[in-house]
């Protein structure tokens, strides 16, 4: 484990937060973070409630602007911009809860996010191209969704949902993804079978996924690095076995209930 919050040198950062604050009243939700994202390593965010970790993704994702600090992605200074900017930028965002349209079928979610990818709100008619479809049909079943193209997404169990939501992501073609509990709401028999699903088609579409994560049997299958938030900083970066079985992340972090 290093005590620092940079990363390996053998890939090159995708995203470089620098110096980030931010607090809501007497509350300090980031107090000068400074953390590298590595490009194709995983990383599991882990920390105590109301550490900061939402606060980060947040900021990442354009949807808090910091007090003070900079965002670079890929080099480019993003810090503030809106998150449909960033997303063409090729920063994504899956929340806790996915943001499906809950009476339309899988499809018709599907389309409508190929179509703000394309910036093309014509009527769903028209966007309905065949190619289109090719393209939805590959992302479904990227996420072993494929035979739930026409169902409604409101008669599907949260796992299935959460996937769909993750091709939804993907259909925006991003670079970096970053995600929230991706296996909250998902029963804890079905938990890595999920994650299993979204690692896989994250790896073949070639995403870098940052992910929060409280259940600790999940960072240390999916993460390549952890980094361990307390107090709106960031206290370890470092390899999941190291990071796991560390003392002081036991006693202050994996000892109290997450
Ligand atoms: N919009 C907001 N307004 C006021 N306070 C906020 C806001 N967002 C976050 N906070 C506060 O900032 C602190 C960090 O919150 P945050 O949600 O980032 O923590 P977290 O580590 O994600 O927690 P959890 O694991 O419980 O989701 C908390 O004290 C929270 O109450």
């Amino acid at each position: 484990m290093t005590g620092s919050a940079s990363g390996s040198n053998s890939s090159k950062a995708l995203l470089q937060a620098k110096d980030l604050e931010i607090r809501f009243g007497g509350v300090i939700a980031a107090s000068g973070i400074n953390i590298e994202i590595m490009e194709h390593r995983n990383l599991a965010i882990i920390g105590p409630n109301g550490a900061g970790k939402t606060t980060f993704l947040n900021m990442c994702t354009g949807y808090l602007k910091p007090k003070a600090g900079t965002i670079l992605f890929d080099g480019e200074d993003v810090t503030g911009i809106a998150p449909r900017k960033l997303v063409r930028k090729g920063v994504a965002r899956a929340f806790q809860i996915p943001q499906l349209f809950t009476e339309h079928t899988v499809l018709e979610n599907m389309l409508m996010a190929g179509a703000a990818q394309a910036r093309n709100w014509a009527p769903l008619t028209r966007i309905d191209r065949i190619s289109q479809r090719a393209d939805v049909a590959h992302l479904l079943d990227m996420v072993r969704c494929a035979h739930l193209a026409d169902r409604r997404v409101s008669e599907l169990p949260e796992g299935q949902r959460k996937l769909i939501d993750i091709a939804l992501a993907l259909a925006l073609k991003p670079r970096l993804l970053f995600m929230d509990e991706p296996t909250s709401g998902v029963a804890s028999s079905e938990k890595f079978e999920v994650l299993e699903i979204i690692s896989g088609a994250l790896q073949e579409a070639k995403v870098t996924a940052v992910f929060v994560e409280h259940d600790m049997g999940i960072v240390e299958r999916f993460a390549d690095e952890v980094a361990v938030w307390n107090r709106g900083n960031v206290l370890f970066r470092g390899a999941p076995d190291d990071i796991l079985n560390h003392p002081d992340v036991i006693r202050d972090v994996i000892g109290e209930e997450l």
